[in-house]
Formats: structure tokens, sequence, C-alpha cells
């Protein structure tokens, strides 16, 4: 089934690229090209998303600690993402193939017309055999405006270009059960959506120099497969781990895709940050839009219309208690919502094509 992916995102953490010293490990750097190069050669598209400025910078200069961590990450981000790229084409070129450096922000998804920008500039490259390796703009990317971490940006990639799979790189197997480090764990070869209790086994433990940790790889690569794209979390510090991949012959943590969604509702099931109204629902409402079956929202079932917001805008959907249960984009503008607050015989505030469940 793997060998059949014709576009595949990859995502390598900075602990991969990275030595236990902290230098860049140029051999692994090469040794993931090699396959990458490889996955090219089968006629595969491949989507680099790349960790490991931060990284990369901290093995090339030194700074005192009296300097706060944003403007020190900003520093070193500067310095590291262009040793990091110049890496990877040096390497690139060897195979006679292109890469391209992808550095983007938050921002730069904000809405529609943003993020087809975005799925138009990694369109053209892909039409071009070319392999962007993408990382966020750290240097810009400050606080409140930063992704959680590259996981996030990596889901977020595959979703909008409809990758056939979603790859991510770290330093371990996959998710274990337990404790990585412990003997009596073991990795978990596959999540559906009805597995229970799979966070329960995550601690909050980082790698070294990684960022957002397992818990946030789990909540992405749930919300990915959600949405009817395969993701798997594999250990890239193994020899030949993607090609083996691909070929089925390594350890792994697969998540088991659903339906797929349509293009609009992949970008709606990412945009949260940028919702603007919030509507709350009753509880019949509620029920009916997170059954599963295709359920428009209705004025009629709505309690409560608390911020503004105009036609084509994204907004939050929630329950009685203020719990989030989706995201749609509103067929009209709050003035017209609030009118119709509980009435009958109304077009659909927000369109079950249009609608995302969160849960
Ligand atoms: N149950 C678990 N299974 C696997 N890894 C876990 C688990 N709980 C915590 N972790 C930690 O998550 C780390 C990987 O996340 P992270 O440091 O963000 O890596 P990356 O740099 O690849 O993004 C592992 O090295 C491990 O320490
Ligand atoms: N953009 C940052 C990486 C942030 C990040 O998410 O790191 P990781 O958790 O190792 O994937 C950098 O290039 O250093």
């Amino acid at each position: 089934m793997a060998a059949a992916y014709k576009r595949i995102v990859v995502k390598i953490g900075s602990n991969v690229l990275t030595q236990p010293n902290g230098l860049p490990d140029q051999s692994r750097i090469a040794h993931l090209v090699d396959q990458i190069v490889t996955l090219k050669k089968q006629g595969k598209a491949v989507v680099v998303i790349s960790s490991g400025a931060v990284a990369s910078g901290r093995s090339m200069i030194s700074i005192s600690e009296k300097h706060d961590a944003v403007a020190a990450r900003q520093l070193l981000a500067s310095i590291g993402q262009i040793k990091l790229i110049n890496t990877y084409l040096s390497l690139f070129e060897k195979h006679q193939m292109l890469c391209s450096q992808v550095l983007v922000t938050k921002e730069d998804f904000r809405d529609r017309k943003h993020y087809l920008n975005i799925k138009s500039c990694l369109s053209i490259l892909l039409k071009h055999q070319v392999i962007p390796v993408v990382n966020e703009n750290d240097v810009v990317s400050v606080t409140e405006l930063m992704f959680t971490d590259n996981d996030e940006l990596a889901g977020l990639v595959a979703s909008m270009l409809d990758a056939d799979a979603l790859i991510i790189l770290s330093n371990v197997d996959g998710i274990y059960n337990g404790d990585p480090k412990s003997p009596s764990s073991s990795v978990i070869r596959e999540i559906k959506r009805d597995s229970d209790g799979i966070s329960s086994f995550i601690s909050t433990a980082k790698s070294g120099s990684g960022r957002g940790g397992m818990v946030t790889k789990l909540g992405m690569a749930q919300k990915v497969a959600k949405l009817g794209i395969p993701v798997y979390i594999a250990n890239g510090t193994r020899d030949h781990v993607l090609t083996d991949l691909i070929d089925g012959n390594v350890v792994n943590t697969y998540f088991v895709p659903e339906k797929n969604t349509s293009g609009k509702k992949k970008w709606i099931a990412h945009s949260e940050g940028s919702a603007t109204g919030v509507v709350k629902l009753n509880e019949g409402a509620a029920q009916a839009l997170i059954s599963g079956q295709a359920r428009s929202l209705l004025p009629i079932g709505i309690l409560d219309v608390s911020s503004e917001f105009k036609k084509g805008d994204i907004i939050r959907l929630v329950d009685e208690n203020e719990v989030l249960i989706g995201l749609g984009i509103a067929e009209y503008g709050s003035d017209k919502a609030k009118e119709r607050i509980g009435q009958k015989g109304h077009k659909p505030l927000v369109h079950y094509n249009y609608f995302y469940a969160v849960g």
C-alpha cells in the first residue's frame, strides 16, 4: 500500500539532524537525502519539513545567558537556517536534484487567500521536480505568532497538499505504551480513531532539542488521519528508515486514516487560529452536528451569537457549556444570524460541507 504513495510529506525533527553533542549530524542528513532521492526516483513527490535551524546555529556561536530566550532563538535560527539549507542544497546537488527553501510563519496561513498562496508555491515547486525544504521562519515568528512546533506545520502542509502520507521522523521508533527507555515498553503499532488512553502513555519529556514533544505529535497525527491522510511516526536515526517504511519493513506507529475529506474541510480543520465569531448551540443542534451525519447548522439550533463575523468567515461553534464542538464557514454574517436565533425557515448558518467537528 505505502509503495503506491505518490505524494509524501516527511517531517524531520531537530534530534534526528543533531548529534548528541549538539552539532549537526552531516552523515545522517546525507543518508536521509539519499533516501529521499530514492523515493524521487520511484516517481514520488516529496516535501520535507525540516527542523534544525536553532540546533545548527547553536553549533556555530556561543551566546551569553543574559540575552532573552526569544532573541537568542532568533540569533541561532538566523545563523543556523542558512547552514542547514546549504547542507541540503549541496547534498541534493550531488544527485543532480534541486531543493528549495520555504520559510513560513503562522500568519502566512491566516486566511484562505494566504493559505492558497502557499499551496500554489508548493505546487509549482513539485511540478518542477524540486524538493521543498520547509521550516518555520524562526527569525520573525515569536511567541504567540509561532506554530506549536514543526509537527503542527507538517500536519498543515500534508493536509494542504492532500498528501498520500505524512511521515514524522523523530528519535524514537514510534509512540510507546510507557517510557520509551523502559525495556517493558513497546511501540504501539496502530492507532485508530477509537483507540483509547494513548495520551496517558505520553510524558511531557522532550528529546534534547525538540520543541513540542510527543504530545503535539499525537494530537496532530490524529487530526491529519481524521482528515483522511495516513500518518507514520518512525525513527529517523535508523538506517534506511524512509525506504524501509515505504516497503513496510520498519517498526513505527501508524495512524489509520478515516474517509478522505475535501480540500476546504482540511483548510477549516487547521483554521481555528483565524476564526472570528463564536456561536453557541443548543443540545439538539450540537448532537446533530457531531453525529457524523450530513447535518447543517440551522438557526433554530442557535442559542447565542457572541461576536461579530462576516459571510465567509470561519466561526467557532460551541455547546451550551462553551465547549468547542467544531469550526465552520459562515453562510451569512453575525447581524443576520442574531436576527434569526431560534427561528425556523432560514437557510443554514453553516452547511455540513463546510463544517469540521473537532472531537
Ligand atoms: N510514550 C512515548 N513514546 C515515545 N516518545 C515519547 C513518549 N512520551 C514522551 N516521549 C518523548 O517524545 C520525544 C520526541 O519528541 P520531540 O522531542 O518533540 O522530538 P522531535 O525533535 O523529533 O520533534 C521522545 O524523544 C521521547 O522522549
Ligand atoms: N523551527 C525550529 C524547530 C522547531 C521544532 O518544532 O523542532 P522539533 O520539535 O525538533 O521538530 C528549528 O528549525 O530549529
